[in-house]
């Protein structure tokens, strides 16, 4: 049976992903005669394991979704309550159960994470993948298709769109180039040829977390996962499913630049208004390819460019939104512009005794020049961390400085199989023009690129196995003048190493 929600908590988290959980851990080990209460929305946790710290800034470790039992029995002192948070009365210090019981805490931890940001939302064609429920609704959906739709140019679309087989998937994007969160034109040039090849070589070993969705019923008439609160998906998230549409051949990608959905039409709709729409193209430069297409199509999708295509469904990669709802009636929270909790140096929310860390919270201190917010799985961590940190300084009257992960902003992962680094300003975001780039290339191998400004290094993006990040990542960290080793920097017959490590 499950526990009681308890009538007042010195500490609470709210929220069973990475940043939540790891709170939690951390304020369970500082404080271990107090009980640590986390209310979670979803069934299971997810746990980091194995962290390994791989430099200063970069860390990998796996993610394991769990049942809450197994942290209540590494922590003892941790209270996992399934429940939605529904309401908070800041004032009164309480926090609301979807039962209608309440909690009085002194220190509270907002983590519940984001929402994905669909586009037609209404649409039951349209869907969004952010847990494990509505990757298994797109899996089941997938299995019958011949034809999708993906929409957004940011980490899912990028995954989703080499993952998928045996199926036709048409790819629609704002930008001119793929990939615009990552990655600059140059390093989507270098990754387009991957997805036309067949997918001959196996992945690379990576120590991550495996998710499995077996068992799990989907629900007739509509594509779209029940709206529930689950907890994010995170690296490899579909090694676990079998991404393949009806078809037998391997990739077929179509995409189309610089536009976006217009309009989305039902099947008997489309007949009604007695348009064409078009037939998959055979390649993407040959526009003249696109024929009227013969077949009926469950939905069609009309884009700002005019064209039209059916298909049985729509992935909307579209970004995710803060969950702060539940949060808000009554509360005077401060809202960052991307919709989150506003934080300060210390993770502190707006409101008195309420901190907020991961996906649900917009950083709003002063950054280091080499470090920007991102909604992202190691940020979640870091943020979760510190966020307890930053909570037991408070309750014991310590000051605390900035935790250094939040110095040089540093994302490993792996789009098309490449491992990818992106380091600093890597897409010299929110610099001067007056910075420049260097590039090295070799196709199908690697690609570096690195951000200068006043001979500093402020950013790199590296593709591949270039072996270069720790280097990088001292330079940027150290801001030594480079002025003098010019393209030296990128020679790759200078061991660049020797000089810097
Ligand atoms: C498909 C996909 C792939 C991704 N891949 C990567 C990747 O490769 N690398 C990377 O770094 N990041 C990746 N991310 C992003 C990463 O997963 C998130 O940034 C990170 O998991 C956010 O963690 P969080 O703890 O802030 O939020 P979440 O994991 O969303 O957790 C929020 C928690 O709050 C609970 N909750 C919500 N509302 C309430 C409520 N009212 N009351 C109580 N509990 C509530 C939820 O049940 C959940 O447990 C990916 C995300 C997706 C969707
Ligand atoms: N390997 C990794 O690091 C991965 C990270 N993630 C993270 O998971 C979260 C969710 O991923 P995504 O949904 O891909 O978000 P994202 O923020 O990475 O990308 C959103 C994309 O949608 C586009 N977009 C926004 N509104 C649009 C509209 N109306 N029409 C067309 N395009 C629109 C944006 O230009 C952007 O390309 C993000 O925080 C992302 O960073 C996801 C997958 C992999």
């Amino acid at each position: 049976m499950a526990a009681p929600l308890p009538a007042r908590s010195r500490f609470v988290v709210v929220g069973g992903g990475i940043a939540g959980v790891t709170c939690a851990e951390r304020l369970a080990t500082e404080f271990p005669s107090e009980d640590i209460l986390l209310v979670t929305a979803s069934p299971v946790i997810k746990a980091v394991t194995n962290f390994k710290q791989v430099s200063k800034t970069l860390e990998e470790f796996d993610v394991e979704e769990q049942p809450s039992t197994m942290l209540e029995k590494r922590y003892p002192n941790i209270k996992v309550i399934e429940s939605g948070v529904k309401q908070l009365k800041s004032q009164e210090h309480k926090i609301f159960t979807e039962d209608g019981k309440h909690c009085i805490y002194e220190k509270l931890c907002l983590c519940a994470g984001a929402k994905p940001k669909l586009i037609f939302e209404e649409n039951p064609y349209v869907l969004g993948i952010r847990d494990t429920d509505s990757a298994q609704a797109f899996q089941n959906n997938l299995a019958k298709a011949k034809r999708i739709a993906v929409v957004g140019n940011g980490g899912i679309a990028l995954e989703l769109v080499y993952e998928i087989e045996g199926c036709e998937v048409l790819w629609a994007i704002k930008d001119k180039a793929i990939g615009n969160t990552f990655f600059d034109p140059g390093a989507a040039e270098f990754l387009i040829p991957k997805l036309t090849a067949e997918k001959l070589e196996t992945a690379i070993a990576c120590k991550r977390t495996k998710y499995t969705t077996e068992g799990s019923e989907k629900e007739e008439g509509s594509v779209a996962a029940a709206d529930k609160l689950g907890t994010a998906l995170g690296p490899d998230w579909h090694e676990g499913l079998h991404l393949k549409g009806t078809k037998e051949f391997s990739h077929k990608v179509h995409i189309e630049t610089l536009c976006e959905i217009k309009k989305i039409y039902l099947q008997q709709e489309f007949k009604q208004l007695q348009k064409t729409s078009l037939s998959f193209p055979k390649d993407n430069s040959d526009n003249q390819n696109a024929h009227p297409d013969e077949e009926l199509w469950p939905v069609y999708m009309e884009l700002t460019n005019g064209k039209i295509y059916g298909c049985d469904f729509i992935v909307s990669a579209t970004g995710v939104v803060p969950n702060v709802k539940p949060f808000l009636d009554g509360n005077n929270f401060a809202l960052g512009e991307d919709g989150g909790l506003k934080v300060d140096k210390h993770m502190h929310s707006s409101v008195a005794d309420i901190y907020a860390a991961g996906d649900i919270c917009t950083a709003s201190w002063e950054p280091s020049p080499v470090w920007q917010q991102m909604r992202l799985w190691t940020q979640a961590r870091q943020m979760g961390w510190y966020a307890a940190k930053c909570i037991v300084a408070d309750f014991l009257g310590e000051s605390i400085d900035m935790d250094f992960s939040f110095e040089l902003f540093a994302h490993v992962t792996k789009f098309f199989n490449y491992k990818v680094v992106l380091l600093g300003k890597y897409n010299a975001q929110g610099l001067d023009l007056d910075h420049e780039l260097m590039l090295r290339c070799t196709k199908g191998q690697e690609y570096v690129k690195v951000v200068m400004q006043n001979g500093r290094m402020m950013g790199a993006v590296l593709i591949g196995e270039t072996d270069l990040e720790e280097t990088f990542e001292n330079l940027i960290l150290n801001q030594m003048d480079l002025s003098a080793y010019g393209e030296d920097l990128l020679n790759p017959n200078v061991d660049i190493e020797d000089y810097f490590d």
